[in-house]
Order: structure tokens, then sequence, then C-alpha cells
């Protein structure tokens, strides 16, 4: 785990010391758009027009806002499109890397050997950690994007044209309410299982487990009479959503100690979290063999012996029933 400091990789922990032991999440430094014509998106610079083979994906099946992307990918029919690199899940001195875990993939497109090699081919004066997902112009040889937040919008509609696909994630109907949704799950609940598995003090870690509980209260209340988070219709809300709970069980109840409950406990969440990963297409982005070794091996502050459990037995193919909620 490290960072780069003015394009030079330093090994380096996260920083606790001056937050009171809270984690903090850096803000994501590329934050182009690729648009249907070349048009600059709602931040960064123009030039990123869609066209089929620019564009290629680096991506951790372990990392929820890098499994949202490869969703989009293929909820979206962009496979043919945009072409995808995937680092192997154990992360070490060097950051992510191109290794040999079943799964992973050399980098085709930079030849590199680890992903901060691709930053410095962007900027090679870059100060950033060094994360996934990454957006890569084939084109201008640079990063479009490194943020799934904006990632995920780009793919939901700038290549419609080219796929014909245009099934909408973020229909402008419902887009007050999935911003709504958006901010306090990602606070609460994907950002929220980082703050209290990384916290370094107790307070810190109580703070983020009882904002977690109480969100995932509330969204089970709300899903008990509706099939999706924002009515009858899956959106980015739901798909931004089920990348922390399919971690949940395997990953965030032992090794970030969100233990009150399992997401097994919950009535509703649990039948939606399946619902959502039998839904076509879905199932084949989820690798918990990845998702595993990554958070096991890799932080050695939380886990220094590296041992990763062979558990819990899951079975998100059980049947839903939730079809019935229309
Ligand atoms: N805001 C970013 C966050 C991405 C992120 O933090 N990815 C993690 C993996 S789950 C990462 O690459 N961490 C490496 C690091 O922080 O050094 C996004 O949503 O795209």
């Amino acid at each position: 785990m490290g960072l780069l400091v003015d394009g030079v990789w330093r090994d380096q922990w996260y920083d606790t010391s001056k937050t009171g032991g809270r984690f903090e999440r850096q803000a994501s430094q590329f934050r182009n758009w690729v648009t249907p014509d070349g048009e600059p998106g709602p931040s960064g610079e123009g030039g990123f027009a869609a066209e089929a083979g620019r564009y290629h994906l680096y991506v951790s099946y372990a990392c929820p806002w890098a499994h949202r992307t490869l969703i989009f990918r293929k909820l979206k029919r962009l496979e043919d499109l945009i072409s995808v690199s995937v680092v192997d899940p154990r992360m070490g001195d060097e950051g992510w890397t191109f290794g040999d875990f079943p799964g992973a993939t050399p980098d085709e497109v930079n030849g590199a050997r680890r992903l901060y090699e691709i930053y410095v081919k962007a900027a090679p004066k870059a100060t950033t950690r060094v994360t996934v997902p990454v957006l890569w112009d084939k084109a201008r040889g640079t990063i479009v994007s490194n943020e799934s937040a904006d990632i995920i919008r780009m793919f939901n509609s700038a290549f419609d044209d080219l796929t014909g696909d245009t099934g909408d994630f973020y229909p402008p109907r419902l887009r007050a309410d999935i911003d709504a949704l958006n901010a306090r799950i990602y606070e609460r609940v994907n950002n929220g299982v980082y703050r209290a598995g990384f916290a370094t003090t107790q307070a810190a870690y109580e703070e983020a487990f009882e904002a977690l509980f109480d969100e995932l209260d509330a969204l089970d209340d709300r899903l008990s009479d509706q099939r999706f988070l924002t009515g009858g219709q899956a959106t980015e809300a739901d798909w931004r959503l089920f990348t922390t709970l399919v971690r949940f069980d395997a990953v965030y109840v032992g090794h970030f100690k969100c233990n009150r409950r399992r997401i097994a406990d919950y009535p509703s969440l649990s039948g939606y979290l399946r619902d959502l990963h039998q839904w076509p297409g879905v199932r084949e982005t989820v690798r918990l063999d990845h998702i595993k070794t990554h958070y096991y091996w890799s932080h050695t502050t939380i886990n220094p012996t590296r041992v990763i459990p062979l558990g819990p037995a899951l079975d998100l193919d059980a049947p839903h029933g939730r079809e019935a909620l229309g």
C-alpha cells in the first residue's frame, strides 16, 4: 500500500494520526468525462468522444468501487467496446500490480507491471493515491477518470448511440431520489465499512459502526415493501449498494468488525442482495476469491498473519421471491 509523491512511489499506510483515528478517503484527481461527441462533461476537459475500442478499464475484482464499473460495462453491453485489465488482488509494497493470481490479467495496453506506472504515464509529477478503477484513453495515452461514480454515469449513457442500448439507470424523474440515496449510502455504508475497518481509535470505530447499522436497518425497512431502492425499477443507487452488500458477510463482518448483524440476518436486504446477484450478467462480475484474498492479505495492519478465512458458506443463488413486490 502506498502513494505517488511527485511521480515517485512511496510505500506508506493511511495516516489517521491527524484525524482522531478516522479514515478519510482522498478525492479522485482525474475527473474528465467521455461524452457522445467529446464535449466536456460536468468536470475536467473535453476531447474524450465515445468510440468503440478507444477506452480501457483497469479494475480489481476485489474493489467495490471498481466493481460498479464492471457491472455497468456488463449491463450497458459495453464489453466489446471497452477492454479490461484485472490487477492481482494481493496489494503489497508496490500497490496494485499485474500478477499471476487466477483471473488476474497482464496489462495488454501499456505493458505495465504496477498500476502506478499508468498514473505516472498520464501525469509524470502526480501526487496521488493509486486506486482502481482507472478509465484509460488509448488514443490520447492518458487517464480519463479514476472516479467510479463518474465512470458509471458515462457508461450509463455516453455510448448509447454505438450500442443501441438506451436502458437508463439514472432516469431524470428519479434523479433527486437517487442522489439523496447515494449521498447517505456512500457516507454510511459504502465508505462506512472502511471507516469502521480502518479506524485506529475506539471512538472513530464506534461512530462509523453506529451510522452503518442505523442505515442498514433503515434500508432493510425501505426494501420490505418495494423491490428496489426507488421503487419497482433498479437504478444506479441499487448497483452502488450491491457492491458493498455482496462483500459484507464474507469480509466486512470479520475483517472490518462490522458485526452487529450479517446481511443474511436482514429479512429484506438478504433477498434484495440475491435478487441483484441473479440479475443477468451480474454473477460473472463477482469473484469472492479475489475479494477475500485482497482484504485479508493486503491489510497487514489489520490481519498481520495474512491468513484468509475459508468461510462463510454463502448461497447467493437461492430463490429470493422479490418479483412479487412488483
Ligand atoms: N473514489 C474512488 C475510490 C477508489 C478506491 O479507493 N479504490 C481502492 C480499492 S477498493 C484502492 O485502489 N485503494 C488503493 C489505495 O488507497 O492506495 C472511486 O470510487 O473510484
